[in-house]
């Protein structure tokens, strides 16, 4: 989605139940449990904090909790600067409140509030969950239509009644509302001493708020008893790595001038590269092998020529736009590397400068990322000086489903 169609959003990630129907474990409540090599809560937050309109993400954890808490935060992959941790309460609903009024100074527009304890969720859920968000709807519950045949139990274990399974749903997370909306209603059902409702969406449904029904995913279950931790576990273990490699190649034409940028520095020379921003061809072919990783199009798709927005851009913001949608997706980046032919200036000297400008601007460590060069032995336009080219590859792995 485009940056500027995005909303300002407070995610609330509730994590201090004590999990007593899935059983004790050295590891700790449930939440701190390992799947997959990683503790619950890990998964969970690593897909909010890749998600970019997520601006402050509060997780509610229990007093007894602190040490368990630092170390799985310890494990989450991104930019944890935005997590913030408070002591939450007896009951969800109580925790849940807690998170709320510690996102009040925030300024969000909106908020998820999700089960810490539900790490399969993706960033293709957020994004719906937003869409619907943005057209102005004020409570949104995903939930997944019943497909199995309901019975109440009557007396002495046997079924009292088959109940209609038509227009019934099971509520999911993250439940998402307009931020001081949510909060009041909280803050009224708290007064009122009601502290039985099971999740956001009745609190909002007491309150009189139209709650939106959007489509949940199955694979975003909760993680309740010890079955279903060993099933989340054997899940991760197996599954393949969804590694995705992408190329991009670009060319611009060399013009008297007085230097090049190239991998986002700029070289002092006797020509320039002629283009409407500022023809850096490395950053330019970075960005479609980015791009092309989750089948986003291209540069082009992203920031037309005829735009007179990008005339004389700097190019790191193509890249960083195209490192965004990447990390919206669930990706994370393993490694750009970047070949550049040129004849002239000599690129040799100023390689470790331009490695590290790709590791900030990607956000990922210097040995993830390369930039090589070659001249192309006095031979065709390039030799004859007229241009300079770049070819790009990029790894990222996808940790969630694209779809
Ligand atoms: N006082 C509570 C109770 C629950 N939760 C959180 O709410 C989510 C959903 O609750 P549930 O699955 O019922 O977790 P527990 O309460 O921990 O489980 P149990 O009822 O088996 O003890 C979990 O992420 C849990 O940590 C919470 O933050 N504060
Ligand atoms: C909020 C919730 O995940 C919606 O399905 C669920 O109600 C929380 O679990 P609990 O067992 O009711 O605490």
């Amino acid at each position: 989605m485009d940056k500027k169609n995005r909303s300002s959003c407070g995610v609330v990630i509730v994590a201090a139940g004590r999990g007593e129907r899935a059983g004790s474990h050295p590891d700790g409540p449930k939440q701190y449990r390992r799947i997959g090599g990683r503790p619950v809560i890990a998964h969970t937050l690593d897909v909010f904090v890749n998600w970019s309109p997520a601006e402050r993400i509060v997780a509610v954890i229990h007093p007894d909790d602190s040490d368990l808490f630092a170390a799985a935060l310890a494990e989450v992959e991104g930019d944890k600067e935005r997590v913030k941790a408070v002591f939450g309460g007896s009951s969800r609903q109580r925790s849940v409140l807690a998170g709320l009024e510690a996102l009040t100074a925030s300024g969000v527009e909106h908020v998820l509030i999700h089960d810490a304890v539900r790490p399969f969720v993706g960033p293709a859920l957020l994004d719906c969950i937003e869409a619907s968000l943005l057209t102005g709807e004020r409570a949104v519950l995903p939930a997944v239509a019943v497909t199995d045949t309901l019975k109440r139990a009557g007396a002495n274990g046997c079924v009292g009644e088959t109940v209609p399974r038509a227009g019934l749903f099971a509520a999911q997370t993250p439940q998402a509302f307009h931020f001081s909306t949510i909060l009041e209603a909280h803050r009224r059902a708290a007064q009122d001493g009601r502290d039985d409702f099971t999740d956001d969406a009745a609190i909002a449904e007491w309150a009189g708020v139209p709650v939106r029904l959007v489509e949940g995913t199955p694979d975003n279950v909760k993680l309740t008893l010890q079955k279903d931790i060993t099933m989340a576990d054997e899940r991760l273990s197996a599954s393949f790595p969804d590694v995705r490699t992408g190329n991009g190649y670009d060319v611009h034409q060399l013009v008297p001038g007085d230097g090049v940028t190239l991998c986002g520095l700029f070289l002092p020379h006797d020509q320039k590269l002629s283009g409407h921003s500022d023809a850096d061809v490395a950053l330019h072919a970075l960005t479609d092998a980015l791009l092309a990783t989750c089948g986003a199009g291209d540069i082009g798709d992203h920031f037309p020529p005829s735009d007179p927005q990008w005339k004389g851009a700097a190019s790191r913001i193509f890249l960083e736009h195209a490192a965004r949608i990447v990390r919206d997706r669930g990706g994370v980046i393993m490694n750009a590397d970047v070949s550049l032919i040129a004849e002239a200036p000599k690129i040799g000297p100023h390689r470790a400068e331009m490695r590290q400008k790709l590791a900030e601007m990607l956000g990922i460590s210097l040995d993830r990322c390369s930039v090589k060069a070659t001249t192309n032995e006095q031979i065709g336009f390039i030799g004859r000086r007229e241009g300079i080219a770049a070819i790009a590859t990029a790894t990222v792995v996808y940790r969630n489903p694209l779809a």
